[in-house]
């Protein structure tokens, strides 16, 4: 009966003037890129919802007429996006993954010091590196956007080169200001390049300029924190997947990361009798040792309370090294 109710107040919906309800297809194409993202990326739902809404649905190739339609709508997709938060957690690999959702050229990842090279028109020319086959692509097209592929550019430690300006610095200021207004010009400016996608990052967005994240500029900005407990357990499956898949994850160790009890004997409690804190520094020293220890009801999510996503991948190699392999302690590592 609800379900009856639902459908006519959608049909009510859909008719009301001057609405157009979102295509299945769009709904569909949404789907199928959160589903991309979350083989490959763990615990970070939001920030992958946010992204899909803000900056790939404005840039996916869409069938013919659609684009300009956005045109005579006066939309213009989202130039700059700003991932900020601490290391490891991710930001590198969310910035890979929107490049390949968007099916745009490989990314173009540059360390922000890089581009301040103390040589005269050093940081020119590799800003220009950066920028010259997007230019030469959309060249090539006779400068039509939607006939060009994207070109996403990654510039890593933003705060580098955008950084807010303290009293009495002026050493590397002039070479400093000259990348940012560069980049400012090709974000913004009369030069700027619509088939490039800028995606900036820092682990310090306190010291970022403000100006960088005006409208048409870094607009978009997502924080990444450290995973919660759940994205750490979608981390640890990502990364023990292809083992798991091949069959070669003990029961003990696929009971830990997913947080599920075993009845399986441990022989060596040692890991569990540790207080809390030891328990993780020792995991963090010495991942390989402690997980041969895995007691019955070791929650690896749980276990790994301050990890980032790269400790948590650093703890899968560490499992998968030869050497972490102790045949001797049963079945409680990898097989
Ligand atoms: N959320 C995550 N899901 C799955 N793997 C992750 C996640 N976060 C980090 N990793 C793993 O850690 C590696 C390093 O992460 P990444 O380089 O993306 O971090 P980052 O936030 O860019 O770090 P930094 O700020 O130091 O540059 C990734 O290649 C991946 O293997």
């Amino acid at each position: 009966m609800n379900n009856i109710r639902d459908e006519e107040d959608q049909d009510q919906i859909d008719f009301v003037p001057g609405y157009t309800p979102i295509s299945q297809a769009g709904k569909d194409r949404n789907d199928a890129f959160e589903a991309d993202f979350k083989q490959a990326v763990g615990g970070l739902q939001t920030q992958i919802d946010a992204i899909v809404r803000r900056v790939l649905d404005g840039r996916v190739i869409r069938p013919a007429g659609e684009d300009d339609e956005l045109k005579i709508l006066g939309l213009t997709p989202v130039r700059g996006l700003l991932l900020y938060g601490p290391p490891g957690t991710g930001k590198t690999l969310l910035a890979r993954q929107i490049s390949t959702a968007l099916r745009a050229r490989a990314p173009k990842i540059v360390s922000a010091p890089e581009l301040l090279d103390r040589w005269v028109g050093g940081s020119e020319k590799i800003l220009r590196g950066l920028f010259t086959e997007a230019e030469a692509e959309l060249a090539a097209c006779n400068g039509d956007v939607t006939r060009s592929a994207l070109h996403v550019i990654v510039i890593d430690e933003i705060d580098a080169v955008f950084r807010r300006r303290s009293a009495g610095e002026d050493s590397g200021e002039q070479t400093r200001a000259s990348v940012v207004n560069q980049i400012l010009s090709k974000l913004d400016g009369v030069k700027a390049i619509d088939n490039v996608l800028m995606i900036g990052m820092t682990n310090r967005r306190e010291l970022l300029d403000e100006a960088l994240l005006r409208p048409g500029r870094l607009e978009v900005q997502i924080e990444v924190p450290l995973p919660d407990q759940e994205g750490r357990r979608e981390i640890l499956s990502i990364h023990f997947g292809p083992l798991r898949k091949k069959g070669r994850l003990s029961k003990p160790l696929c009971c830990a990361v997913d947080g599920l009890p075993n009845s399986i004997k441990c022989e060596d409690k040692n890991g569990v009798e540790d207080g809390r804190e030891r328990k993780r520094d020792a995991l963090k020293r010495s991942i390989s040792t402690v997980i041969r220890r895995l007691h019955p009801h070791y929650d690896l999510a749980a276990e790994t309370a301050d990890f980032s996503g790269a400790d948590i991948a650093g703890l899968v190699r560490s499992v998968r090294l030869p050497g972490s392999v102790d045949t001797t302690v049963d079945t409680y590592t990898v097989c």
